[in-house]
């Protein structure tokens, strides 16, 4: 499956991808963005089973960005929002298999990323806690209660912090939390820069 390529997890490449997607004028690059995304997924189906509602749904919005970077030969996010708004807002909004919605679920699920991200740098041991902080503070907003319910049932099974220090693959916990300290800022800057870009379009609440 395209989105998501064999190999360990490694968190020095997702960061690598994430420091890669922004240019000096500030657009998001899609080809490491998704290659970022394609970074984590990995990480998720290495978690098992109970996880792959979840990975599956990123797995097919990546694939589907795929698709449209490839049909057109998008090269930023930027890129993508404007052919796709040069339709029209309400026709864009008609869509259920655009661009734009579906990057914004990736967008959203970002910032669940980099708050799961600082709070396991912050040293709190309950990762389960950890997680179901970020996603109440992001993603589940946007979930009907079935999908909040099964979110939270699977994040009991989340593996301790020293395992996912360990599966980070950086080397010893003091490097795997510096290697935190410096993925955050990146993943931050995308997401900083795509919620100004869909502030501006008005495309943060597309159905
Ligand atoms: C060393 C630490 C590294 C941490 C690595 C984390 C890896 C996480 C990888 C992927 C994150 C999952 C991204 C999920 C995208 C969800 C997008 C979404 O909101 N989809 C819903 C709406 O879609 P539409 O129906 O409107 O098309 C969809 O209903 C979602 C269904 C699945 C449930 C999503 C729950 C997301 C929970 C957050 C991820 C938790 C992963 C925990 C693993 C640490």
């Amino acid at each position: 499956m395209a989105a998501a390529a064999a190999g360990p997890f490694s968190l020095r490449e997702v960061l690598d991808a994430f420091r890669r997607c922004v240019t000096e004028q500030r657009e998001v690059l899609l080809e490491p963005y998704l290659s970022g995304w394609r970074g984590l997924i990995r990480f998720l189906q290495s978690l098992g089973a109970v996880f792959s509602f979840i990975s599956k749904d990123a797995v097919a919005k990546v694939a589907l960005l795929e698709g449209h970077q490839q049909q057109h030969g998008f090269v930023s996010l930027q890129s993508l929002v404007q052919h796709e708004l040069a339709a029209g807002l309400a026709a864009l909004r008609a869509r259920s298999d655009s661009g734009c919605r579906t990057v914004l679920r990736l967008h959203r699920a970002l910032r669940w990323l980099q708050l799961f991200l600082e709070g396991l740098r912050s040293g709190e041991p309950r990762t389960s806690v950890l997680c179901t902080d970020a996603y109440n503070a992001s993603l589940a907003q946007h979930h009907p209660w079935v999908v909040r319910k099964a979110a939270t049932v699977a994040f009991c099974a989340l593996p301790s912090r020293d395992a996912f220090l360990e599966i980070m693959n950086v080397g010893s916990q003091e490097e795997a939390v510096a290697m935190l300290g410096e993925a955050i800022p990146y993943i931050g800057n995308v997401y900083s820069i795509t919620q100004e870009l869909f502030t501006q379009h008005k495309l943060l609440d597309l159905p």
